[in-house]
């Protein structure tokens, strides 16, 4: 492995262009990782770099930030980069341009999904032509300003339960939306506690006193002269530990009355009788549908992470490659540093490379897809953003105090984007959920895992890591899905929904190994998919793309080294290669500077000019000539 990885070494110590031992640009890079909408990209990333309205300011007082906000996404929407249609025409191109928002500000970027993804995108799925007609050409211009109300105080994560009203009175063709009590009131709604106009109210329906579940009706909160409309209670839920641009509200609905047409009816309506329809007949798979929309938004989330990990990555190897203490040690070359900020490299590349996948499959618009897409999306996004968690905290930690300065943007991205874990789909619900489809995969649950051998004295290769990984994934959904089928055959002669109960019963007392099985999916999924990439990149990028998915697969593992030595298949000694192996990657990584970290970071393709933090430049500088 040693000798391997010094071929690798000098293999991959890049140096600038007209060096013959280069061996790739870092456009190379950026042309692997960007999939789509290159030019869009970079016109977005033009506009906010050169308008000075788009710079950083830190010391906004509440109410300017929001009102900062708004201004930079009317000026945004002006640009006419996308359309809100393009959700359904273009989904790319949609992504695209609200994906270039992230390096700006989160809070525009957020509000921009909320506007456009949430709401917008609401509208375009679940609605029809009529709302279409209606609504997307003033969400356009911004002139109606959407929201998206599905939350409420009492219901986050269980939006079935959720108690908000819409009851059909014939008589008038009208809904009518109440809220029955103050746990039922709409709370957190992003863009309504100052600027919103419209909303999504996700509300239970009731048509001829027969309740049909969920459904969505939009409502005005606001007239056009921003005055609340009657029967709406609007609270501003004010300060908040981040993300302040964005204005959250608590919603009240007191015998709302909305025209038949308010309810989004691609799925459901009511016809001219009164009489109730849907294309899906359960109650739970209409359910499925209404929030499937949301698949959208998830990904926005998790790109978003992402592309912090990159920011906040690029800006602390930058200065921890320039950084002396202790004498002229530099504070890169210290082990721990290398071990806190090179794994962030590799789970940027990786997650990025498997968001690509996701974005493919998603493409194709093949129905028999729908699970896998929930299934990743879910994971995906509680990885990426855990993984921001655990990435942006480390890399204010390494740059010590600069760290905390808010010029050096890692602490506001840090604080800003903390809630990301929680919205769009709660991490540890998230993670159950990519479960339950492997506790639905017969392969898995009744088939015998069988261990891959440890190392031995062999080589770490890629397929060895990839194995153990899909061993790990195995091997807790068989141990969680066997005793399931135990439990349920205990109570087969209670009937079908005793032994329902009896295995969800095992879920819940084994949920914190439910959740490492969606780690466990997620990671192996992220391995197997940087060696699919690897097989088809250009050969100069095969090198350093191989040397982060070792770098990533060994993280991975060590990470469930309990597991792995608990379970018998890895020794003690194997534990130790890989971690000697990981060194030995962290010391490449490292060399000359770090020279090839940097050129990975350069091909994220961040813009220069949207890097600010002064620490990514000539930290000594810092309070010279006023700077
Ligand atoms: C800044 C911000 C903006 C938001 N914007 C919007 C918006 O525009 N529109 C909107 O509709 N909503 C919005 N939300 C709401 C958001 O989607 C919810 O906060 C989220 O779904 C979680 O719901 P909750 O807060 O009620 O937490 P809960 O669901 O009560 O969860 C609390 C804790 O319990 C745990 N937990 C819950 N259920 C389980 C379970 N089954 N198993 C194990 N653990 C569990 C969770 O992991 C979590 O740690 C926003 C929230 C925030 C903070």
């Amino acid at each position: 492995m040693a000798s391997r990885l010094a071929i690798l070494t000098r293999h991959l110590t890049a140096a600038v262009d007209d060096e013959p031992k280069i061996s790739f640009r870092p456009q190379d890079i950026t042309r692997l990782l960007v999939h789509d909408n290159y030019d869009l990209r970079q016109d977005v990333y033009k506009f906010i770099s050169e308008d000075p309205l788009y710079r950083q300011n830190h010391y906004l007082g509440l109410m300017e930030f929001r009102e900062q906000t708004l201004q930079r996404l009317q000026k945004f929407t002006q640009q006419h980069f996308f359309s809100v249609r393009d959700y359904s025409r273009d989904p790319r191109k949609f992504m695209a341009a609200i994906e270039s928002l992230m390096y700006c500000d989160y809070s525009l970027s957020i509000k921009a999904g909320v506007h456009f993804t949430l709401c917008g995108g609401t509208i375009c799925k679940l609605g029809t032509k009529k709302h279409h007609d209606l609504y997307l050409d003033r969400l356009d211009d911004l002139s109606l300003t959407g929201s998206f109300s599905m939350t409420e105080l009492g219901h986050g994560s269980n939006v079935m339960g959720i108690e908000t009203t819409a009851l059909y009175d014939h008589s008038t063709r009208e809904f009518i939306i109440n809220t029955p009590t103050n746990q039922a009131s709409k709370y957190w709604i992003g863009g309504t506690g100052q600027h919103g106009k419209l909303t999504a109210v996700f509300a239970q329906l009731t048509v001829n006193g027969k309740w049909e579940g969920p459904h969505v009706f939009m409502v005005r909160i606001r007239d056009d002269n921003m005055h609340v409309t009657p029967g709406v209670r609007i609270q501003d839920l004010g300060p908040k530990m981040g993300l302040n641009g964005v204005d959250n509200g608590q919603l009240w609905f007191h015998n709302v009355r909305v025209p038949r047409d308010a309810m989004l009816d691609a799925f459901s309506s009511v016809d001219d009788e009164g009489v109730f329809r849907s294309s899906i007949p359960s109650v739970s798979q209409r359910f499925a549908t209404m929030v499937g929309g949301l698949t959208t938004g998830r990904l926005l989330i998790a790109q978003g992470a992402i592309d912090a990990m990159k920011l906040g990555v690029t800006i602390a190897l930058r200065y921890s490659c320039q950084r002396p203490q202790f004498g002229d040690k530099i504070i890169m070359s210290y082990l721990t540093h290398r071990d806190r900020l090179l794994p962030i490299l590799a789970n940027a590349y990786a997650l990025h490379l498997a968001m690509g996948s996701l974005k493919n499959i998603l493409d194709r618009k093949q129905a028999q897809d729908a699970k896998v897409i929930h299934v990743l999306s879910s994971g995906i996004k509680a990885a990426a953003t855990w993984w921001r968690v655990e990435g942006l905290q480390a890399c204010r930690e390494c740059c010590g105090g600069q760290g905390f300065l808010s010029a050096n943007q890692i602490g506001p991205l840090a604080t800003d984007m903390n809630v990301d874990v929680t919205f769009e789909g709660d991490n540890t619900v998230l993670m159950q959920q990519v479960a339950r489809a492997l506790l639905d995969d017969k392969r898995l649950i009744s088939s015998t895992p069988t261990a891959p051998s440890g190392f031995g004295s062999g080589a770490i290769s890629l397929d060895k890591l990839s194995q153990l990984l899909g061993y790990q994934e195995h091997a807790l959904t068989y141990q969680v899905g066997s005793s399931m089928k135990a439990a349920a055959a205990s109570k087969s002669t209670e009937g079908r929904a005793a032994a329902e109960q009896a295995a969800n019963d095992v879920v819940e007392a084994e949920l914190d190994t439910v959740v490492a099985m969606g780690w466990a999916h997620i990671q192996r999924f992220c391995l197997d998919n940087l060696q699919q990439t690897i097989s088809k990149a250009e050969e100069k990028l095969v090198a350093p793309l191989r040397m982060l998915a070792t770098l990533f697969g060994i993280k991975c593992i060590l990470r469930s080294s309990a597991f792995f030595l608990g379970a018998g298949v890895l020794s003690q000694s194997d534990c130790l290669l890989l971690r000697s192996s990981l060194h030995g990657i962290y010391a490449t990584l490292s060399a000359d500077g770090g020279r090839l970290a940097h050129l990975l970071c350069e091909g994220f393709g961040i813009p220069e000019p949207l890097i600010t933090a002064p620490i990514a430049k000539d930290w000594k500088l810092m309070g010279a000539n006023g700077i």
